[in-house]
């Protein structure tokens, strides 16, 4: 096992125990099932410790997960988290991050200058990604939504050799470049990744970050559940649809239906249902789809939803 992810409904972590490491998120406080997600190799694993950071690495595969823990300033903190989490990355030599998920408490809270909790993440985080000289093509995948306590919590995957791929999509404009209103330093982050790894045995991965009813770079339909999600699901079709794979070399066909190991986060718990129906609709009747209330990165999104698309699926539909 390279690591587990507890999403529950209290936070713990990061440790090491037996021979992993191991997250417990606060995601839920909704009396909806708790769940673990875990990420296993097939090759010998080592696990440790490095600055309040917790990780396993196969060879090819490095799994880390940290805290921040609760502060007034997230700036400083959230920084020097993930310098921690590059020099982790140049010292076991997995260049290539994948995929990154965040959880912050408190994610809308506003403090007394008037920054609310996820810009000071923002701005900790684009610190850290212009010290490591990070340009926009090797930034990936992410996912950074609210929890329910703990501070932030984090992990990512990264990879050695395999090829990775930062895909945007064209209905949104890329978030690192999203205007200053959204936010002194723009939010780190691809609209997907695309991970593709040559031997022994092909075995492509997409990545969908966290998606919501973001239009260019505006919220649209404040309010309104039932066309956030349409949309928010709209932009995950255009995102992995041929029309824009084909553009970065992919020649997969992918649709809603490929999705798997998807999120839906949504802000008010009331709306669930409705969420729940429409996505059971859009997505495959085998995939797996958890439900978590949590708030969302700006307070008028209501709903945001991220999947994999795992290598079956990629075979299938003829990934390049
Ligand atoms: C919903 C959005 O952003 C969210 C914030 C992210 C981040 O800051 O890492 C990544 C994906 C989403 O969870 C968006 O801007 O479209």
């Amino acid at each position: 096992m390279l690591g587990a992810v507890g999403y529950s409904d209290r936070a713990g972590g990061p440790v090491v125990r037996d021979g992993h490491p191991s997250l417990t998120l606060s995601m839920r406080d909704d009396g909806g099932p708790a769940f673990t997600e875990v990420w296993r190799t097939t090759a010998d694993v080592t696990s440790g410790r490095h600055k309040g950071l917790a990780y396993a690495h196969d060879g090819e595969y490095l799994f880390c997960c940290g805290r921040i823990e609760e502060t007034a300033d997230y700036v400083t903190s959230t920084e020097a988290a993930y310098l921690a989490a590059f020099e982790l990355i140049e010292l076991l030599g997995y260049p290539n991050v994948v995929r990154v998920w965040n959880m912050v408490n408190e994610i809308n809270d506003v403090d007394d200058g008037g920054h609310n909790v996820y810009t000071q993440f923002c701005r900790g985080r684009a610190a850290a990604f212009e010290q490591r000289q990070m340009s926009e093509r090797l930034i990936p995948a992410a996912t950074c939504v609210g929890s329910h306590g703990g501070g932030v919590a984090f992990y990512f995957i990264a990879c050695r050799s395999a090829r990775v791929t930062n895909i945007e999509n064209p209905r949104q404009t890329p978030a690192y470049r999203y205007p200053p209103r959204y936010g002194i330093k723009s939010p780190s982050f691809a609209r997907a990744t695309y991970l593709s790894s040559g031997s022994p045995v092909r075995s492509d991965y997409l990545f969908v970050s966290g998606t919501a009813s973001i239009l260019g770079c505006e919220t649209v339909y404040k309010g309104d559940i039932e066309r956030q999600c349409a949309t928010t699901l709209d932009n995950i079709s255009v995102l992995i649809g041929p029309g824009n794979l084909a553009k970065y070399g992919i020649g997969a066909d992918l649709t809603l239906q490929d999705l798997d190991s998807v999120k839906v986060y949504v802000k008010r718990d009331a709306d669930i249902p409705l969420v729940r129906r429409m996505c059971s609709g859009a997505f495959s009747g085998d995939a797996e789809v958890a439900y978590l209330n949590v708030d969302i990165c700006r307070d008028d999104l209501l709903v945001e939803i991220e999947g994999m698309v795992t290598p079956e699926r990629l075979t299938a539909s003829g990934g390049a």
